[in-house]
């Protein structure tokens, strides 16, 4: 693809944030998650590519166990945050989508405050003492969400008044305020003009200090902008994983290379 501009960046780190093992997923009857495997690193980036229905958005709502809400769904194998199992029957479910924060397509803020929306994790996980406690985390996500310049003389109005980038970046700020370590983002500019997408972009390079963030992507360009490991799905299997700039120019299985060349998908 020559339109292609793939982002080399360094990533810090070779840990292992999160551990897949052998992860399968059905719906009812549907195979569509088999034996995956995979090291999701910190402080890093990953995309998740591949054909509609390859089982992008089933993989990465294992992730947080939101597959738990979905009655048909049989998830097993094994997935690890910092070595613990996130299926344990300890782990409250609650808690780990606390600790493993979600955006998903649409923005969709609550029907309340801006300042409300992102106070709302932080007061539902009792974070703070006192209201001084809860304006400094309201501040602080709004900051790293880069929507505070345009949000702080308006943090009472309704939080769906703001433009579409604006009510991406308020529920990115929402995720991120109850001090998550990862941040699942499910197609999260596909709603977006190009320039709030171009923000967007900018603001998940910026996120990956701070957290391991996913993004599922049905754009080859966005992965290649924003990751620095991509990993291609295919009929429910985790084809290749690896690092983004090798999985654009120099995949080593066909089907990767037919995707990327467009030849499927
Ligand atoms: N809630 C559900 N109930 C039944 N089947 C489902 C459900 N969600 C997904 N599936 C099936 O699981 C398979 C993988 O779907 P999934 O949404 O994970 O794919 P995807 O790669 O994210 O697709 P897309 O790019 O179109 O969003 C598909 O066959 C899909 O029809």
């Amino acid at each position: 693809m020559n339109d292609m501009r793939i982002v080399e960046r360094d990533v810090n780190t070779q840990k292992a944030k999160i551990t897949a093992r052998g992860v399968q997923v059905h719906y009812g009857t549907t195979h569509a998650l088999k034996d995956v495997n995979v090291d999701i690193l910190a402080n890093t980036v990953t995309a998740f590519i591949g054909p509609s229905g390859c089982g992008k958005s089933t993989f990465l709502r294992c992730l947080n166990r939101m597959n738990d809400t979905v009655a048909s769904a049989r998830v097993s194998g094994e997935i690890l945050i910092d070595g613990e199992n996130i299926y344990d029957k300890r782990v409250d479910p609650v808690q780990l989508r606390a600790k493993v924060g979600m955006v998903f397509q649409k923005p969709n803020p609550f029907p309340k405050s801006i300042y409300d929306n992102v106070a709302y994790g932080p007061k539902i996980h009792g974070m703070t003492r006192n209201k001084a406690e809860l304006d400094e985390i309201v501040e602080k996500a709004l900051r790293k969400a880069a929507l505070w310049n345009e949000a702080k003389d308006r943090l009472n109005s309704p939080g769906t008044g703001l433009s579409g980038g604006q009510q991406q970046r308020l529920c990115i700020a929402r995720a991120i305020a109850t001090a998550p370590e990862v941040l699942l983002m499910d197609e999260p500019c596909s709603a977006l003009d190009p320039i709030a997408t171009a923000q967007v972009e900018e603001l998940i390079d910026e996120l990956r200090a701070s957290f391991s963030v996913v993004i599922v992507t049905h754009s080859m360009q966005q992965a290649a902008r924003v990751s620095q490991r991509t990993a291609f799905f295919h009929l429910g299997n985790l084809v290749e994983y690896g690092e983004t700039g090798t999985i654009f120019t120099n995949p080593s299985d066909p089907r990767t290379e037919s995707y990327i060349s467009g030849r499927i998908g």
